[in-house]
């Protein structure tokens, strides 16, 4: 490394580098994990998630902030240099303005010396002269597309706090598994490592942390009996209400956060099938699930959820599709997210998550349960697609979902039997859950 790429320190020149990848199409999170196993200090590596995190979140309004400045093209990792340092300037207290500017100047003189010149007197003037009377889509870094659609269907007010909301660094929650281990235990666990956590109001099994948490550190961790999951994804679960030695299919089990969950419920004893296309994703899912100790309770199948609805009819007690989505319920956890998606892609995404409910309806033995879920709130991607496969199965109905849900606060955002949470609400990611039965007699 040169002196002065060190200049910059090296929670900036990581931050930069997964900025760089995330513009050539990498995940945030991969990108931020691969970056994290490198040798940084702890307290680096927060600050290189926190500047990531927070210039992908305010990213239309970073620009806006520079656009005044600017003479021309400017090379886009230059433009990564100037939204990391005016985002620390604009929205962090911890480090001096002077300081964010040297930072930013050293790291220009790697990566594109001959901009070192405008960086520097583009960071002078900038500190001072904030963008005013912008746009709602300016102010909150929205695209206009989401800021529109929302404004017509919640209204002004509710739409800032939305927006407000998706820009706020989220909860850490946990899920512990209760039938081996007591929350209180993992409380007291927590406490003894100074971290700050509270008990769910709304979840026995979750805590909601607030503070920094080192999770390998924690004991009830490294047994296998803590999963970091929202408690809005929770629910998910409880809406299948999964029993012991039932046939249980999870039709998109990515990384397994949900059949993890039901092999808790069920503490190993129902027969449980994780279903995926991306190979990839289901080698984390079955490390994640031996973490949990319950590799051997799940039979794991790397297939089209359709194709394998076609070979297993009417062989299910209880099927549970978390559908791929827009995203647009946890765009304060996929910080990138509303960058990628577009207005257009909603139709497409509609389409399959409409074939894939048929897909799940051909998988229910007769009286069996379907649980359709999706961390968006949008209409074309929830209660449109359920009407939709509704109305081509006659034997197939809506079981309302509040029957099945822990809090009865969760009574107030239940409507015509769907549970639909908005970003923030109870203080959870926006999240649609859909809870269906087949009818005994003559189920598909
Ligand atoms: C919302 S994610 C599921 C998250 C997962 N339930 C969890 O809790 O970790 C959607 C998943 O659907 C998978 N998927 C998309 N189309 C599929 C298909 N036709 N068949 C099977 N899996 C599919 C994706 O690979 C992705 O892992």
């Amino acid at each position: 490394m040169t002196e002065s790429a060190q200049g910059a320190g090296p929670a900036r020149l990581e931050a930069w580098n997964v900025l760089e990848r995330v513009r050539h199409g990498a995940g945030v999170s991969e990108a931020l994990s691969e970056a994290g196993k490198r040798s940084l200090s702890p307290a680096d590596r927060a600050l290189m998630t926190q500047i990531v995190h927070g210039v992908l979140r305010n990213q239309r309004y970073l620009d806006a902030w520079l656009e005044p400045f600017l003479r021309g093209e400017l090379d886009p990792s230059v433009r990564d240099i100037l939204r990391m340092a005016l985002f620390q300037i604009g929205f962090l207290d911890r480090v001096p303005t002077y300081a964010v500017v040297n930072a930013a100047v050293e790291q220009t003189k790697t990566v594109a010396p001959r901009a070192t010149g405008m960086v520097n007197a583009i960071l002078r003037r900038a500190p001072s002269q904030k963008p005013k009377n912008v746009s709602l889509g300016v102010e909150f870094s929205h695209p206009d597309w989401i800021v529109r659609r929302w404004q017509a269907r919640y209204g002004l007010e509710r739409t800032r706090h939305m927006l407000w909301v998706d820009n706020q660094v989220p909860p850490l929650t946990l899920r512990v598994n209760l039938g081996r281990i007591a929350r209180e235990t993992v409380l007291a666990q927590l406490q003894a490592q100074g971290v700050r956590a509270e008990a769910s109001r709304y979840l026995p099994e979750a805590i909601r942390v607030s503070g920094p948490l080192w999770l390998e550190d924690l004991p009830a961790f490294q047994e296998g009996n803590v999963t970091v999951q929202d408690e809005s994804a929770m629910l998910v679960t409880w809406a299948l209400d999964p029993k012991p030695h039932e046939r249980i299919v999870d039709l998109t089990a990515g990384l397994g956060g949900k059949t993890g969950h039901i092999l808790e419920k069920t503490q190993g004893e129902a027969e449980v099938t994780a279903v995926d296309l991306a190979q990839n994703r289901l080698s984390l899912l079955r490390e994640n699930i031996m973490r949990l100790g319950y590799a051997h309770h799940v039979s794991i199948v790397g297939q089209d959820s359709r194709i394998f609805s076609l070979e297993h009819p009417k062989q299910f007690d209880r099927v549970l599709l978390d559908a791929p989505c827009s995203n647009l319920g946890v765009l304060r956890r996929r910080s990138d997210a509303r960058w990628r998606k577009q207005e257009k892609d909603l139709g497409g995404l509609a389409t399959t998550q409409k074939a894939l409910l048929d897909a799940a309806v051909r998988l229910l033995r007769p009286g069996g349960v379907l649980v359709y879920s999706t961390c968006s709130v949008e209409p074309e991607e929830t209660t449109d697609v359920v009407r939709k496969v509704l109305e081509s199965h006659p034997t197939v109905h809506i079981e309302p979902v509040q029957d099945f849900l822990p809090a009865p606060a969760f009574q107030d955002f239940t409507q015509e039997g769907f549970l639909t949470l908005l970003p923030g609400d109870l203080g959870m990611d926006g999240f649609f859950i859909a809870r269906l039965r087949a009818d005994v007699r003559e189920a598909e």
